[in-house]
């Protein structure tokens, strides 16, 4: 499909993954000739999270492109999703270029992240002087899956993950697109692994020599008796990061980051801290960053640490808007009348009264989009009422998640404002306290 030939061990690995999806083919007599998968995933929205078919491996025969195949086994997909109450898709592009058309629009988007690591980095927040401690990637599943489940809600767009897709996605040996990088490490910080301060310096001490200053415990350290620490029973973590290292002659040594989560600023400038001390490097690249990392406000020398690229991260398609949309918690009330353009589904295409009022804040599984403030939900029904705004579906599903403007859209003349002011009721009520993130690929 991407003009490779993948050795016999991938192979077998897409295999599995394919088995492991619902899959929509196109066949011309008995030949296959498109391919629609989906991993059936499960996505974080603001207030809760939503079943999402993540479409993978799309695909269609050179000898039956531009002939509607792919619009063909999209319209099957939509058509399942609505039966069984997925109301949003999701994917990553190959190229921008084909998914608007179907109805997709950029939910989440990343900053590629440099920071020269050739000198002291520079912060203006203190790093959390907690123990640092590398865990065996075969033992990280457990301790950062339960880490990641529990933060997993604090940002829309984060995908749920399995076992199987931290250490075979995530932590995996050999890296996909550079086999000159190390095999991942992980560090994290918080207990030791039997929850003593001894245990977790001295590993941090033995990894890293100049680590050592940022290796002590605090008083607070986590040392509860239920979380003695073991891969069974984790001990809680403030944070983590996921690293690969690549040493050169001719160029500095490089520190890839493919992930760094922390409960505080202070725990994230502790791992960043940590990176960028490592010895034999002299830079640090992180793909994927959320747009609002605190990094790059903390980083006391912009210089230093630069963003280098912003890209759109996942594609969203709001498959049953009125699902979607009564699905999420809002930050603010609205009462308007969308027009939506959906030339794909008919049910989503019309005008609909979007009314955003007070909701059950304290109803379980329910989170509040700002800590201490009102949750407000949604109700979505048909009008014949004179419209508000006009939107296409495609800018509706970029904005749900709270990471695109619907008043861009406007200045953009990607959508129309008949009332003043109501782009900006609507901005208001899908705001989120973090921007949507996505950094599982698929
Ligand atoms: C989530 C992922 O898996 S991303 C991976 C996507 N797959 C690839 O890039 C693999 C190589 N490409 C392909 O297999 C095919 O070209 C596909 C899947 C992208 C498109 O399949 P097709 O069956 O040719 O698409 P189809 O005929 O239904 O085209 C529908 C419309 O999309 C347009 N379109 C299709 N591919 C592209 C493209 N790469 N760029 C821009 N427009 C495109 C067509 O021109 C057509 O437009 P129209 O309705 O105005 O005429």
């Amino acid at each position: 499909m991407f003009h490779d030939t993948p050795e016999e061990e991938k192979r077998k690995h897409h295999h599995d993954l394919l088995l492991g999806c619902d899959r929509i083919g196109a066949y011309d007599g008995d030949a296959l000739v498109g391919l629609i998968a989906a991993f059936r995933f499960t996505v974080s929205v603001p207030g809760g999270e939503l079943p999402c078919p993540g479409l993978t491996f799309v695909s269609v025969a050179p000898t039956h492109r531009r002939r509607g195949v792919l619009s063909g086994m999209i319209a099957k997909l939509y058509e399942m999703c609505r039966e069984e109450g997925r109301p949003v898709a999701a994917l990553w592009a190959s190229e921008d270029a084909i998914y608007g058309r179907f109805g997709f629009g950029p939910a989440t988007h990343g900053n590629t992240v440099e920071i020269n690591s050739e000198r002291p980095l520079a912060l203006r927040v203190t790093p959390d002087d907690g123990p640092l401690r590398l865990v065996d990637p075969a033992d990280a599943p457990a301790l950062l899956g339960a880490y990641y489940d529990r933060t997993r809600a604090d940002r829309a767009g984060r995908i749920a993950r399995s076992e199987a897709w931290w250490s075979e996605e995530w932590l995996v040996t050999e890296d996909e697109e550079d086999d000159e990088l190390s095999p991942p490490r992980v560090v994290v910080l918080g207990a030791g692994p039997d929850g003593t301060r001894a245990d977790a310096t001295r590993a941090a001490t033995q990894t890293d020599g100049r680590q050592a200053d940022g290796a002590h415990t605090s008083p607070d350290s986590h040392t509860s008796p239920e979380s003695p620490g073991s891969p069974d029973s984790p001990a809680p973590i403030k944070g983590y990061a996921v690293y690969r290292t690549k040493t050169r002659d001719d160029a500095p040594g490089l520190v890839r980051l493919d992930e760094l989560e922390a409960d505080t600023p202070q725990a994230a400038a502790a791992l960043w801290r940590y990176l960028a001390n490592i010895d034999l490097t002299g830079v640090v690249r992180a793909w994927g960053r959320p747009v609002d990392d605190s990094l790059l406000l903390f980083a006391a020398d912009r210089d230093q640490v630069r963003v280098t690229g912003h890209f759109p991260a996942l594609w969203l398609r709001l498959v049953d808007v009125r699902a979607a949309l009564e699905a999420r918690d809002w930050a603010a009330p609205a009462a308007l009348v969308l027009e939506v353009t959906d030339t794909q589904v008919p049910a989503n295409d019309g005008r609909f009264r979007l009314t955003v009022a007070p909701g059950d804040a304290t109803a379980e599984g329910t989170d509040t989009p700002y800590e201490g403030t009102a949750t407000y939900t949604a109700t979505y029904e048909p009008t014949s009422a004179p419209a508000d705004l006009s939107i296409e579906v495609r800018d509706l599903g970029a904005a749900y998640l709270g990471g695109t403007r619907i008043t861009a859209a406007v200045r953009a003349g990607l959508a129309t404002e008949h009332t003043p002011g109501s782009a900006a009721a609507l901005d208001a009520a899908l705001r989120t306290a973090h921007l949507p993130h996505t950094a599982d690929e698929f």
